[in-house]
């Protein structure tokens, strides 16, 4: 589960280099900054032209208004010191660049004087006041005497405006560096630290660490975006925990009863080869005797017979059948026959109880042993110690004529490799010795 969790400090940005929300913030915020700068230095400028002019042309009023009188009174008394002095007093007044005086005489040519602040001659936006001069001689008379034309000073028109523009630019210029301080900061403390503190956290989320809650270090808890985050993280992370605990659970319980299941599969396989293996002897050995049958019989028959040609090593067959067995039954009962039966099956296992040796039940009284590693002669000693066996069991037969108890005739082959490629051809053999034995009066061994 671990590995369904990749820790963020290890996520790169899909493409390109890691570029600070903060930085953009603040690239963006001096970008619209000088932007507006621009636009308000453009505007502020044109304002302040507006205030010169407009404040200049009252300082040219208000001279004007100072001296036409005066003016006109000094031409109609024909004072010239007093006219020479008041023109240099307006042309030295601050926001004066020119003054021409065109002076008026009835029957002689117009006199101009003209006085400039500057040597080289300035024109340009200044305001230029135009004032016809009337003197009073005596009251409710109005004698034009000349012409005033008092042109605004460009140099101090232009001086005044570059010094309110200088200082309009230093101020937008310094609120707007304050401006994206300002928002670099705030957003820095609001946001930045935070979201670092979230990828952070992110990063360090495992299955073991689920219940650690994300709590973001903020002076002041506000409802905002940055709490909704925090609680979406916690409560996916609750949410995460919660299935993990039930998948956990789920997979113990699962784990139970697959163990559960196995014990069972186990026992009822156990039960099966039991029951199978029950089958299988049931399917191999007599049920009366608990021999070998006839079936088990065949199938190791040939494997005896195989091995014995391979290894070049003996093998021999007894063929036993019950001497008057069919009396034994008429005298004592079918019942007990089988009991005979059972005590000569008893017998045959304890003669015959080595490893190889097999004696199995063919049918009806007839039994058969087949000796590995077993030739004619020491089988001959093998039947007679059946044949002894069985008499100290003194099982009584009082009908058979060649003793008072139970018998058996035996017939002994033994393996011919020669002459014989198939069990069957011993067995056979075996046969053909056992009718010799019978024929030879029964309670007998023959080869
Ligand atoms: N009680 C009992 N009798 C069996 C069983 N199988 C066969 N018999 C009997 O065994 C008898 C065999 O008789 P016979 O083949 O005539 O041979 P015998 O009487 O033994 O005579 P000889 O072999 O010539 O000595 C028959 O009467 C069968 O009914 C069995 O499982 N139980």
């Amino acid at each position: 589960m671990t590995g369904n969790f990749r820790a963020v400090s290890s996520a790169q940005p899909r493409t390109g280099a890691f570029s600070s929300l903060g930085r953009r913030l603040v690239l963006a915020t001096l970008l619209f900054s000088l932007v507006f700068t621009l636009a308000m230095v453009t505007w502020r400028t044109w304002l302040a032209w507006e205030n010169n002019l407009a404040e200049m042309n009252s300082e040219l009023v208000l001279i004007d208004q100072v001296f036409q009188n005066t003016l006109a009174h000094a031409i109609w008394e024909m004072d010239r010191e007093s006219l020479d002095q008041q023109i240099a007093s307006v042309a030295t007044a601050a926001p004066v660049g020119r003054v021409v005086l065109n002076i008026v005489r009835p029957g002689q040519p117009p006199e101009i004087i003209e006085l400039n602040r500057y040597t080289v001659e300035s024109s340009g936006a200044a305001p230029v006041l135009h004032r016809q001069l009337v003197a009073q001689p005596y009251a409710g008379a109005h004698e034009k005497v000349g012409e005033l034309t008092i042109e605004g000073d460009n140099r101090l028109l232009w001086e005044r405006l570059w010094d309110e523009a200088r200082s309009i630019v230093i101020t937008q210029v310094i609120q707007s560096l304050l401006l994206a301080g300002l928002v670099m900061t705030m957003f820095n403390r609001l946001v930045t630290v935070h979201v670092v503190h979230i990828a952070r956290h992110l990063g360090e989320v495992a299955p073991q660490t689920l219940k650690r809650h994300l709590r973001l270090q903020r002076a002041v808890h506000r409802q905002d975006e940055l709490s909704l985050l925090e609680c979406q993280v916690n409560e996916l992370q609750d949410n995460l925990h919660a299935h993990l605990e039930r998948q956990r659970s789920d997979e113990l319980a699962l784990a139970a009863s697959r163990d559960q299941l196995a014990q069972l599969v186990e026992a009822r396989t156990a039960e099966l080869k039991a029951a199978n293996q029950a089958l299988e002897a049931l399917s191999r050995h007599d049920a009366l005797t608990g021999l070998a049958n006839r079936r088990y019989f065949d199938e190791l028959k040939e494997v005896e017979f195989r091995r014995a040609i391979r290894h070049k090593t003996p093998l021999a067959v007894l063929m036993c059948d019950v001497d008057f067995f069919k009396i034994y039954n008429d005298t004592y009962g079918h019942m007990q026959g089988d009991q005979c039966l059972k005590q000569i099956a008893e017998t045959l296992r304890s003669v015959f109880g080595r490893s190889g040796e097999l004696a199995a039940r063919l049918g009806g009284e007839e039994f058969v042993v087949v000796l590995p590693n077993v030739d004619a002669r020491q089988a001959s000693e093998a039947a007679h110690r059946l044949r002894a066996s069985l008499a100290e069991r003194e099982l009584p037969h009082s009908g058979s004529s060649v003793s008072r108890f139970v018998t058996l005739s035996i017939g002994i082959a033994e393996l011919d490799p020669e002459s014989m490629d198939h069990f069957d051809q011993l067995l056979q053999r075996a046969d053909q010795a056992l009718y010799r034995a019978k024929h030879q009066g029964r309670d007998c061994v023959a080869l």
